[in-house]
């Protein structure tokens, strides 16, 4: 074009615009797929011959006067001219097929909103391709990720998995068969390792809300700080450094199911006025978002220590202690209940067996009549740590009273040699270092819990196993 004419169709802007949209238009008619309307009631007004024959309809009566959702589930037709903005590029999925649509609402010349069009873009499908192809792989992902995460939310044990037939061990099972069917708040109580998380697994599993999520948190592994967004998850952009997603808390990802407050005892007293009012309303506010979130979740809490003393001494609600307390259950500590000592050696072999894939044992005599002789304070988990290395130590399928000399602690066997005379502050160190190995061992590792177990603090008992590795070679 001569400079001369170009420059003045430059200047005639209202020109280019008219020529521009004649050009997109005669383009657009060849650039689509297939087109329909929608009148202001969402029912389809008008369909083009090549979106009938790809949404598989006969003829266009089949579409003509119907919802628009009756006949595109996934249509956002009325979304469109709900907010009147235009969705320009979008995947929309029909059956098995993806399309990539354009949206746009259609106003009247006095610019109200009195339908929607839309179109299925195709060169752009074959330009989009590796990009619907990626889209349909997340979600796929993202799909599987649900169904595991799912999975892995829901309960991890059912009755049978809390082992024992003695009248004590009976007694529990009754009662957290009757908890299942009552959707009140119930109480474990219990020693370290007696079960707690076992049973409060199983009563989720038998009741209605089995199908839902069993969402686990340990108030004790929590630092104070971290408790509320736990609970109640965080916004995106809370507070400096949160995520710019959304961090759902344990209330939420609960919704449905079932809420097991571990270490209820260790709950700081802030957060026990928030719990008892969520647990009262069902119902939240998300970190820094200011919404209310409405949910329907069922606690169940367990504590290993005197609760009721805790509120006597003012450290804990009463009024969260009786909300918490409909239904308590004690599990009896494993001292109590040795006549399940022989069925316990044998499930938990069982589970040592079919974890480690080493040879199947079985206990002699004699050597369940000194288990039954040591006191278990950290009750089965201790046992099956001490069952665990015992078979690591042993080659024999029957393990006798002897797999268990070098695992068993000192008490156990007694002190009946005569100790050397020896220097105050290393006897003092050992002795510190023979305990804290001890609760270690009796919790399966677990620090808190072996804290717990001393009477130690959690910051006491990391210095503690620190000096350990510094004596112990
Ligand atoms: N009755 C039982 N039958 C079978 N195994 C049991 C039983 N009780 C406890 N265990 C074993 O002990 C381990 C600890 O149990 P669990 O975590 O349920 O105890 P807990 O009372 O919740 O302990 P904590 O108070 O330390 O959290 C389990 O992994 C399981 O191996």
């Amino acid at each position: 074009m001569p400079v001369q004419s170009t420059q003045a169709f430059l200047t005639n802007a209202a020109a280019i615009h008219k020529h521009a949209m004649r050009t997109l238009f005669r383009q657009l008619d060849s650039l689509y797929e297939g087109a329909i309307v929608v009148d202001r009631q969402g029912r389809i007004a008008w369909i083009d011959d090549k979106y009938r024959a790809m949404l598989g309809l006969r003829d266009a009566q089949q579409a003509l006067g119907r919802e628009i959702e009756q006949v595109i589930p996934n249509s956002l037709l009325r979304d469109v001219m709900r907010t009147g903005e235009p969705i320009l590029l979008d995947i929309m999925e029909f059956g098995q097929q993806t399309f990539v649509v354009t949206r746009l609402p259609l106003e009247s010349d006095q610019g109200d909103v009195i339908g929607a069009v839309g179109f299925v873009l195709y060169e752009q499908l074959h330009q989009l391709k590796p990009l619907v192809a990626k889209f349909t792989a997340l979600q796929q992902e993202l799909a599987a990720a649900r169904r595991g995460l799912a999975e892995r939310r829901g309960a991890k044990y059912a009755l049978d998995d809390f082992v024992g037939r003695s009248a004590a061990c009976l007694e529990v099972k009754r009662h957290a068969a009757r908890a299942a069917q009552l959707d009140v708040g119930v109480l474990l109580l219990g020693e370290t390792g007696t079960g707690k998380e076992i049973l409060a697994n199983a009563i989720h599993a038998l009741s209605n809300r089995a199908a839902a999520p069993f969402i686990g948190v340990n108030m004790a592994a929590v630092p104070e700080t971290l408790l509320e967004a736990e609970f109640f998850g965080v916004a995106p952009g809370a507070y400096t450094g949160a995520d710019r997603r959304i961090r759902d808390g344990k209330f939420k990802q609960a919704d449905g199911g079932t809420l097991f407050l571990d270490e209820i005892g260790d709950l700081p007293l802030t957060m026990q006025s928030k719990l008892l009012r969520v647990l009262q309303e069902q119902e939240f506010e998300m970190l820094g978002s200011g919404k209310v979130i409405k949910v329907d979740v069922r606690v169940i809490a367990a504590t290993s220590v005197d609760l009721a003393a805790l509120v006597a001494q003012g450290r804990f609600r009463s009024d969260l202690y009786y909300r918490l307390n409909v239904l308590q259950i004690n599990l009896p500590p494993l001292r109590d209940r040795l006549e399940d000592l022989d069925v316990l050696c044998d499930a938990l072999l069982q589970q040592i067996y079919e974890r480690h894939g080493t040879r199947r044992r079985s206990m002699t005599p004699p050597a369940l009549a000194l288990l039954g002789a040591y006191r278990w304070p950290g009750n089965v988990r201790e046992l099956r740590n001490v069952l665990e290395r015992a078979c690591i130590l042993s080659d024999s399928s029957r393990l006798s009273a002897d797999a268990f000399d070098a695992v068993l602690p000192l008490t156990v066997h007694g002190h009946g040699a005569a100790q050397p005379v020896r220097n105050y502050a290393a006897a003092l160190a050992e002795f510190d270092n023979t305990i804290t190995r001890n609760a270690l061992d009796a919790t399966g590792g677990n620090v808190v819990a072996a804290a717990k177990l001393l009477g130690l603090s959690r910051a006491t008992m990391y210095k503690r196993m620190a000096n350990m590795k510094n004596v112990t070679p």
